[in-house]
């Protein structure tokens, strides 16, 4: 069934790719706070996600929003971290919560958890033949200040889930690139997301039910460390494409 999704950062890379395969899918209110040049589904708010009162606005007869509004450098200063990331989310979740919104799906990243690549972990963690696996039941371990807002992003939803029965899916979204996994770079490659795969992840966290979740949002790779297990048994995520086809 259609549903009404308020996409936040819907004019960025990841909001491109939802909207490429599921304009038709269901209704949509997009936010950004660039105005959006190309053609797009439903209506436009041009508000920063910060703004109490447009993301309220914005969030009226919403059934599910998608949240990726945010500063998505791994190099990114802690006051655009702190304002856009931390503070920005928690926004996000309290409007949500207030409008009774069914489900908020966060726009997680490797990054909370990118200081498991440790030096005697990389390079062979990239590679097909090793078994080391992370599978979303590990605590965050972030390798830059990028990595702490989206682990506090985490935390802002288990928090809106445990004390407001908010249904929450955390998606911790690898490397997404259009086309092709990223060339001559093994950790993207073993944590490439392609365009498609990534719609159909964030469709399933439309439609399925689920308490509160964190998984990786990762194709269907032969080289990955990351776990798509949850995905597939909580989302119905059935991914179809794979970095080592692409050689
Ligand atoms: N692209 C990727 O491979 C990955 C992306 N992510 C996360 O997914 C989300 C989307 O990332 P991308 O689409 O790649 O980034 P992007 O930079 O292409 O898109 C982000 C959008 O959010 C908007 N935005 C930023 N701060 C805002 C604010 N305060 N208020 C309103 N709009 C704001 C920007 O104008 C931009 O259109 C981010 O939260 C990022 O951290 C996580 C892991 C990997
Ligand atoms: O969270 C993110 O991760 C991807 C992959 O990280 P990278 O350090 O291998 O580039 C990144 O491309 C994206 O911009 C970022 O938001």
């Amino acid at each position: 069934m259609a549903q009404s999704v308020l996409l936040t950062g819907a004019a960025g890379r990841v909001g491109t790719a939802i909207l490429a395969d599921l304009a038709d899918e269901h209704e949509w209110r997009l936010m950004d706070r660039d105005p959006m040049t190309d053609d797009h589904p439903g209506e436009f708010v041009v508000a920063d996600i910060t703004d109490e009162e447009a993301v309220r606005e914005a969030m009226d007869g919403v059934d599910v929003v998608i949240h990726l509004a945010g500063d998505p450098r791994p190099d990114a200063p802690w006051d655009s971290v702190l304002t856009n990331n931390i503070d920005g989310t928690q926004t996000i979740f309290e409007a949500a919560v207030d409008a009774d919104v069914e489900k908020v799906v966060f726009a997680s990243s490797n990054h909370a958890v990118g200081a498991y690549e440790t030096e005697e972990r990389t390079p062979d963690l990239y590679r097909a033949h090793d078994d080391y696996l992370l599978d979303g039941t590990e605590l965050p371990r972030p390798g830059n200040l990028y990595g702490v807002s989206k682990a506090a992003g985490e935390s802002i939803g288990r928090y809106y889930h445990d004390e407001f029965g908010l249904s929450v899916a955390c998606v911790r979204i690898g490397n997404l690139t259009e086309g092709h996994p990223p060339i001559d770079y093994e950790r993207g490659q073993a944590m490439w997301l392609s365009y498609r795969d990534c719609a159909h992840l964030f469709d399933r966290c439309i439609r399925a039910d689920y308490e509160f979740e964190i998984v990786y949002g990762i194709s269907d790779n032969d080289r990955k460390y990351y776990s798509i297990e949850r995905a597939k048994e909580a989302l119905g995520y059935e991914p179809q494409d794979n970095s080592a086809r692409h050689d």
